[in-house]
């Protein structure tokens, strides 16, 4: 499968993508919508999430897409400046694309999630790509609630083994059962690396990765659980599945995304995990949720029957559970 045209399309297209999100980042020059959960979008989101559809409808006729944006806000009124801006960034890969074809091939992106189906986070931590910060795109193909391809774009990720910013980016690439593998963003021809977490056995030298945004995790009761196992360094702030990265790169022990005390009843999304847990499991790690269950893709566009996440390199996981429930997470 990792050789298989899922997948050297998979990876294509995030390279594709994330260089183009780049670009806008460069020249931004519209300010970020407010969609109705509050969050950002911006025109990065929307290019992204318009050329990854179209360029799947012309190699994969018929498939399905779940994507994380809808083009509805930017059929209004409202939208028009921002439309503009994105049909204009789509052009420069796809030059003949009109406005109401843009339009259309985000709106691609809403199918249902069943059976088999890609998804995509055509900017997965819009907040860190604001800032300026770690941001990735996020891309996977589901198969009857597992996960089979993933494909990670990072473009502030000099190399996946450090959570340090910069550089040419990191593209990475997953298939369920054949491992996973790294190589830089700027070249195609770059040497892939093979990725494996690292070998970590005792929880006090673990490297913790969490949230930069206080209101998608629980800052308070991370500090608990790294005090619970012994660890003294404070934990790395990275937003996005970059940090899923890291950890398949050994540059992390243990990721976390505890339930936020501001939205208790937060369900996470299936393009927000999806990529980024095969990419950690095919790597050597875990992944699970708060209370040690699989993650579930088989419940359409959220993970309705987990709690949070937990990733780890394999051998802290238990430890990490054990941790988890010790301090009431
Ligand atoms: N209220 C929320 N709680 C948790 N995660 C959220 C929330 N709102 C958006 N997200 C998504 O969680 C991820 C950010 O988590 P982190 O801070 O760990 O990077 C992003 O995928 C972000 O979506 P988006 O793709 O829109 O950026
Ligand atoms: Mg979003
Ligand atoms: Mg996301
Ligand atoms: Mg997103």
């Amino acid at each position: 499968m990792i050789d298989s045209p899922e997948a050297k399309f998979a990876v294509a297209a995030v390279r594709e993508a994330a260089q183009l999100v780049r670009r806008v980042q460069a020249e931004m020059v519209t300010d970020a919508l407010e969609k109705g959960d509050k969050s950002p979008v911006t025109v990065g989101d929307f290019t992204a999430q318009a050329v990854i559809a179209r360029r799947l409808q012309d190699n994969f006729p018929g498939v399905k897409l779940v994507g994380e944006e809808s083009a509805a806000d930017l059929r209004e009124e409202a939208g028009t400046e921002t439309l503009e801006q994105v049909t204009h960034f789509v052009r420069m890969v796809l030059p003949h694309a009109t406005a109401e074809e843009v339009c259309d091939w985000i709106d691609f992106g809403t199918a249902d999630a069943e059976g088999e189906y890609w998804t995509l986070d055509p900017i997965d931590g819009t907040k860190g790509f604001l800032r300026g910060d770690q941001y990735a795109v996020a891309f996977a193909l589901i198969k009857d609630g597992q996960v089979q391809v993933a494909a990670l774009g990072c473009p502030e990720l000099a190399d996946a083994t450090s959570p340090a910013k910069g550089g040419d980016g990191s593209v990475l690439l997953a298939a369920k059962g054949q491992g996973a593998r790294c190589q830089s963003m700027a070249d195609p021809s770059a040497e892939w690396k093979p990725l494996s977490t690292s070998d970590l056995s005792d929880p006090a030298g673990a490297r913790v990765l969490r949230s930069v945004e206080k209101g998608h995790t629980n800052m308070g009761q991370i500090d608990y659980f790294a005090e619970a196992l012994g660890i003294t360094a404070d934990p790395v702030g990275m937003d996005s599945q970059a940090k899923y990265a890291v950890l398949a790169a050994g540059g992390g022990e243990m990721l976390l995304r505890l339930m936020s005390p501001k939205m208790p009843d937060y369900q996470e999304r299936i393009w927000d995990q999806a990529a980024g847990s095969l990419v950690i499991t095919e790597a050597g790690g875990r992944v699970t949720d708060l209370d040690g269950r699989p993650l579930d893709f088989s419940h359409g566009r959220t993970l309705a029957q987990n709690r949070g996440v937990l990733a780890t390199n394999g051998p802290l996981h238990d430890a990490a559970l054990e941790a988890l429930k010790s301090v009431g997470a």
